[in-house]
């Protein structure tokens, strides 16, 4: 993040990578040459089609596959060199479920925290998981619980040991939508506590709703990082559709320097325009830009009746990006 003087400031960066790379035996480059900064307490959402290598990247920072290039340090500590440390402080809510069934809530949890080298501390097991809704279920076997609630207990586990970064890979896949929006609370909260996010999700909407900035990968390239509003104003695209009050055969001459679309009946002119501004600033000036368009209209004498507006939705803007020239 740029301070006042634009320069970074490595304090603020919890985890950092540079020039990750890994190709698997199988000589499938994976992952190519990743940099990236994790500003601490942020919630990071990286998003990528099947295979472009999240599970991948989130398994090399968690210490479960070996980069073949690159550096990754995690609170300052080399996750190579300095393992111990910088593992110490990394969560992970894998999408698998590798829970023992037969095994209480309770017990599992304590266990995760003893498999971290941590002392027992009851009072911060019982508070993950009074967190999480799940005191009531400490004596459950975890075969009996619902979905929702195991995926509840995966973060349990993985908070267990007081990580200050935790990877959720996919925390809400195949979750209904109700659940889906508990999840994203339960999520906010951990991050209201300090602990910085970092998911993966199919889910555009889960991005849109819950990132502070997103990174999108495609084929093992970090292809683009920013900051979610950012992202929405600079790609987003705005529509903006005229309901004519007389039909039209065509679009008058002198209005074809606007990218305008004639609906086919006639009846509706849609323009099409980006709600960026030169200077990259407010979007208070982006109405501005359908002014001289409307101004143009009223002079061919093209009357409407009704307009409405839409934005593009992240999901669209997705699209594109990993759509574009691949
Ligand atoms: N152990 C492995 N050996 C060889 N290739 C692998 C291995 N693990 C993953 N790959 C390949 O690397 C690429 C990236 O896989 P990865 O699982 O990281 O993608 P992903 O973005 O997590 O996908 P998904 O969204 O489907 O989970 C894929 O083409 C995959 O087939």
């Amino acid at each position: 993040m740029p301070g006042k003087k634009g320069y970074t400031l490595p304090m603020q960066s919890i985890l950092s990578l540079r020039g990750v790379s890994k190709t698997y035996a199988t000589g499938h480059s994976a992952l190519k040459d990743v940099s990236l900064d994790i500003q601490r307490g942020e919630i990071f959402a990286l998003l990528g089609p099947n295979g472009a290598g999240k599970t991948t990247l989130i398994s090399i920072i968690c210490g479960l596959v070996r980069p073949s290039a690159g550096t990754i340090s995690a609170g300052g500590h080399d996750i190579v060199r300095d393992w111990r440390p910088a593992r110490s402080l990394i969560g992970l809510v894998p999408q698998e479920l590798t829970t023992d069934a037969f095994e209480t809530v309770l017990a599992t949890v304590r266990l995760s925290r003893g498999l971290f080298g941590k002392p027992a501390n009851p009072a911060l097991v019982e508070k993950v998981l009074r967190d999480l809704s799940l005191w009531e279920k400490r004596d459950s076997k975890i075969m009996t619980l619902s979905g929702g609630m195991k995926r509840r207990v995966m973060i349990a586990k993985a908070l267990s040991h007081e990580p200050q970064i935790l990877f959720l890979d996919e925390p809400t896949a195949g979750v209904d939508v109700e659940l889906r929006r508990d999840m994203w609370r339960v999520i906010r909260e951990l991050r209201d506590t300090g602990v910085t996010i970092i998911l993966t999700t199919h889910y555009l909407e889960e991005a849109e709703e819950m990132a502070d900035r997103i990174g999108v990968i495609r084929k093992g390239e970090l292809i683009l990082v920013e900051r979610k509003q950012d992202l929405m104003r600079t790609l987003g695209r705005k529509e903006l559709t005229l309901h004519l009050a007389r039909p039209l055969a065509a679009i008058p001459p002198a209005l074809a320097a606007h990218p305008l679309t004639l609906s086919e009946d006639g009846l509706r002119l849609v323009y099409t325009y980006t709600s960026a501004t030169p200077d990259g600033g407010s979007d208070a000036a982006a109405p501005a830009s359908i002014a001289p368009v409307l101004r143009e209209l009223a002079a061919a004498g093209i009357d409407f009746t009704d307009l409405d507006t839409r934005q593009s939705s992240l999901e669209e803007i997705f699209v594109g990006l990993v759509h574009a020239d691949a």
